[in-house]
């Protein structure tokens, strides 16, 4: 079956079983999928509570994609349990596509429409409908509703993309790298629309390759790799479960070389004047350097501490080598 785009229109929507709230929205135990000899998705298994905001991230070819198109019915499974919304995607036909949007990277559009027809029409069958008015308005398109399709942006289109998902007003959104090729400002307004979503009480699986995506908006955030998922939690929960040092960085006054420093505990880097220490006892390792400074009556004023990210976590979970950027 082929994955639609959110151009792609469906019929209405009969009344039908999982309604919101009843269970959780997602449960996954044991997925495994195949191709051949090479185990795409190896006995993954997590749950998602009605309302959550999930991230799904991992290097290229985890297995990402498989996964989220079988939670959308769009791809079968080997072996495993999967209920999204109380449905099986793999049987849930009409009344669980209705209940779910997505939105993917690329959708193709009939150019000569206008952005109001086709929010129109694709809101037009579903029973839960959004107002075309309110969905442009939601999107920051309110300005666009006449502009013919081929005229928007790109960041435009994208917007657009997102519209059309959220047209049946879906309890469970799943958006696809949802801000590659944003602007900064687009990116913003994406991530605020995703509150309000999130307000509302949708339920959203997102892949990114944006860490700091899935930091700003994720409630819990799964990593997989090569078909295993490494790691299920809250960001703060992977980063400390990581147990990765803190950076303590500065620079050294004139005059001063990095063989004067007191002995931290730190792995220490030197680069020119630049120093960055990476420590288990960021305390013990800041009093001393604190203490050294002001024996030799020096300010250091640009030193900074800063605490492990979701992104080192994500980059030590799923063993990519961190450029040493922060
Ligand atoms: N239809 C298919 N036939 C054979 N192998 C496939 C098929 N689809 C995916 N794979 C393989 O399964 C693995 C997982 O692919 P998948 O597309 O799910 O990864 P992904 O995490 O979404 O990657 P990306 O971040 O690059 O989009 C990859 O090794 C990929 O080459």
């Amino acid at each position: 079956m082929t994955r639609p785009g959110p151009g792609l229109l469906r019929p209405g929507r009969p009344a039908g079983a999982g309604r919101r709230g009843d269970t959780p929205a997602i449960v996954v135990a044991d997925l495994t999928r195949r191709y051949g000899d090479l185990l795409a998705l190896d006995h993954v298994g997590f749950t998602v509570e009605t309302g959550q905001i999930v991230a799904l991230l991992g290097p290229n070819g985890a297995g990402k994609t498989t996964a989220v198109e079988i939670l959308e019915g769009y791809r079968p499974r080997d072996d495993g349990q999967v209920s999204v919304l109380g449905f099986d995607p793999a049987d849930g036909g009409r009344a669980y596509r209705e209940r779910i949007g997505i939105v993917l990277q690329t959708a193709g559009f009939e150019d000569e429409f206008t952005v109001d027809e086709l929010l129109r029409l694709q809101a037009s069958l579903y029973p839960r409908r959004y107002d075309p008015g309110e969905l442009a308005g939601l999107v920051g398109l309110a300005d666009r509703r006449r502009t013919r399709v081929k005229a928007l942006s790109g960041g435009q289109r994208r917007r657009l993309d997102l519209a059309l998902g959220l047209a049946g007003r879906p309890d469970l959104l799943f958006l696809d790298e949802p801000t590659t090729g944003f602007d900064p400002a687009a990116r913003r307004h994406a991530w605020d629309l995703i509150d309000r979503l999130r307000e509302q009480g949708t339920t959203i699986l997102l892949t990114t390759h944006y860490i700091e995506e899935a930091e700003r908006l994720a409630d819990r955030v799964a990593v997989l790799r090569a078909g295993r998922l490494v790691a299920w939690g809250r960001p703060s929960e992977l980063e400390a479960r990581c147990g990765l040092p803190t950076r303590l960085a500065f620079r050294l006054p004139d005059g001063f070389t990095a063989d004067r420093l007191p002995p931290m505990s730190g792995v220490r880097t030197v680069e020119g004047a630049d120093v960055v220490v990476r420590t288990h006892r960021a305390v013990a390792d800041t009093r001393l350097l604190t203490d050294w400074a002001a024996a030799n009556h020096l300010d250091l004023p640009t030193l900074t501490l800063t605490p492990p990210g979701l992104e080192d976590a994500y980059l030590s979970l799923t063993g990519e080598p961190a450029d040493d950027h922060r």
